[in-house]
C-alpha cells in the first residue's frame, strides 16, 4: 500500500499567474489554520440567514466551535470587532465539484448545498450528474445547482468559480493500492486542472482523487506550466508586431494580418449597419472602463457605432492581469496625452 500521511490535500490560489503557489495538507487529525475572517467558513451546515457563534451544526461540531470561540474571541476583542456581526454569511460564492455523481461527489454536493455561503453549486461529471443535480436542487437552501455533463460542459462549470472540489476518478477495488489508480486518475486531474487554470485561476482547488501524493504534485505542476505559458503567451502578444517587423528584415511591417483584421471589422460595421444586434469587435477606442479616456475594449456595435462596453472583461482579473493593467496605464496614459496636446495645439494655431 502506497505511503499516505496525508488523505486529502489542497491547493489555494493557484495559477495567479504570479507564481503564487500555495500548497499545503490536512491530515485527518490536523486541526484547521483558521484566520478569524474566514471563520464564518465553518458554519457550513447552518443554512440559516444568521448564525450564532455557537453555531453547534458547525462542521466543526459543538466543542471545536467551542474551543475555536474561546480561541478567537479575544482577539477579536483587542481587534474591537463584533465577531458576532460579522459571522453573517451572505450566499455570495460559487462552489464547483468535478465528479459530483460519484461516491464522494454525491453527498460531498449534498453538504455543500447546506452552507449559506454559496450562492451557485456547479455539478460536473462524465455521466449521470443530472439526476444527482436535480435532486440536491430539492433541498430548500439559498444556492443554485447547476448541472454540467462532459469535456463540452466543463469550461462553463468552472467559470467564475471560487472554490473547486476534485472527487473524480475511480477508486480502489481490494488488493489495490492507492498507486494502482495513478495510470487512471493522473490523467483525469490533469485535464480537470487545466480546465481551472483556464477558467477559474484564481479558485482554491481541492483534490480528494486518489493517489493524492501524486495527483496533487501533477495539479500543481500543470498550474505553473500554465503560469509559464500565459506569460510567454502576454509578452509574445505584445510583441507582435516587432514579431512580424523582424521576420520581413527591413521590408515592411505586418501587412497581411492587419488587412485581415481591417476587413473583418469592415464586415462587422457592414453587419451592424444591417441590425445585426450581435456584433461585438476588440478596439481601441473613447472609453470609461478605466480611469484612462481611452482603452482597447471589447464593444458591442450597433447602428450607431459603439452601443455598450463588455465591462465584465475587466472583472475577476488574476493577480498577474491586475498588475499589468496597472503597469501599462502611466505610458497609456502619456500616449494618449501626447495626442490629445497635438491636436490642441493644431487647433490654436489654425
Ligand atoms: N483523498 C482521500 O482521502 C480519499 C480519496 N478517495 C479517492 O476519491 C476518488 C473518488 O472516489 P469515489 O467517489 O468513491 O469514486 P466513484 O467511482 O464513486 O466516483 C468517481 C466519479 O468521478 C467521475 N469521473 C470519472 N472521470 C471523470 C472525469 N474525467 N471528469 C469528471 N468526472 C469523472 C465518475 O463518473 C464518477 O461519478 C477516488 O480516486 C478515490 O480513490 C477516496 C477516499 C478518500
Ligand atoms: O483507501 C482509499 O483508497 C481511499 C482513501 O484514500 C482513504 O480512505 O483514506
Amino acid at each position: 500500500m502506497a505511503a499516505t500521511s496525508v488523505t486529502s490535500l489542497s491547493i489555494g490560489a493557484t495559477a495567479s499567474l504570479n507564481t503564487k503557489l500555495n500548497l499545503f495538507s490536512q491530515s485527518k487529525s490536523a486541526s484547521p489554520r483558521i484566520n478569524s475572517l474566514k471563520l464564518q467558513s465553518f458554519c457550513g451546515l447552518k443554512a440559516d440567514s444568521s448564525l450564532r457563534c455557537d453555531s453547534e451544526s458547525s462542521f466543526l461540531g459543538k466543542q471545536s466551535s467551542a474551543a475555536l470561540w474561546r480561541h478567537l474571541a479575544p482577539s477579536a476583542q483587542r481587534e474591537n470587532l463584533n465577531l458576532c456581526k460579522s459571522l453573517q454569511p451572505q450566499a455570495s460564492y460559487k462552489v464547483a465539484v468535478l465528479g459530483a455523481a460519484g461516491g464522494i461527489g454525491q453527498p460531498l454536493a449534498l453538504l455543500i448545498k447546506m452552507s449559506p455561503l454559496v450562492a451557485t453549486l456547479n455539478l460536473y461529471d462524465i455521466a449521470n450528474v443530472k439526476g444527482v443535480a436535480a435532486d440536491i436542487s430539492h433541498c430548500n437552501t439559498p444556492s443554485k445547482v447547476q448541472d454540467f455533463t462532459g469535456p463540452s460542459e466543463l469550461a462553463n462549470a468552472l467559470k467564475g468559480v471560487d472554490v473547486v472540489v476534485i472527487p473524480a476518478g475511480v477508486p480502489r477495488k481490494p488488493g489495490m493500492t492507492r498507486d494502482d489508480l495513478f495510470n487512471i486518475n493522473a490523467g483525469i486531474v490533469k485535464s480537470l486542472v487545466e480546465a481551472v487554470a483556464d477558467n477559474c485561476p484564481d479558485a482554491f482547488i481541492h483534490i480528494i482523487s486518489n493517489p493524492v501524493n501524486s495527483t496533487v504534485p501533477i495539479a500543481a505542476e500543470v498550474l505553473k506550466q500554465k503560469d509559464e505559458q500565459i506569460q510567454e503567451l502576454t509578452i509574445r502578444t505584445q510583441n507582435g508586431g516587432t514579431e512580424v517587423v523582424e521576420a520581413k528584415a527591413g521590408a515592411g511591417s505586418a501587412t497581411l494580418s492587419m488587412a485581415y483584421a481591417a476587413a473583418r471589422f469592415v464586415e462587422s460595421s457592414l453587419r451592424a449597419l444591417d441590425g445585426d444586434s450581435d456584433v461585438f469587435e476588440c478596439t481601441f477606442v473613447e472609453s470609461d472602463l478605466t480611469e484612462l479616456p481611452f482603452f482597447a475594449s471589447r464593444v458591442k456595435l450597433g447602428k450607431k457605432g459603439v452601443e455598450a462596453f463588455v465591462t465584465s472583461d475587466l472583472h475577476g482579473l488574476s493577480e498577474y492581469e491586475q498588475k499589468a493593467l496597472e503597469a501599462l496605464k502611466p505610458e497609456l496614459k502619456a500616449s494618449i496625452e501626447k495626442g490629445i496636446a497635438f491636436a490642441h495645439k493644431q487647433a490654436v494655431a489654425a
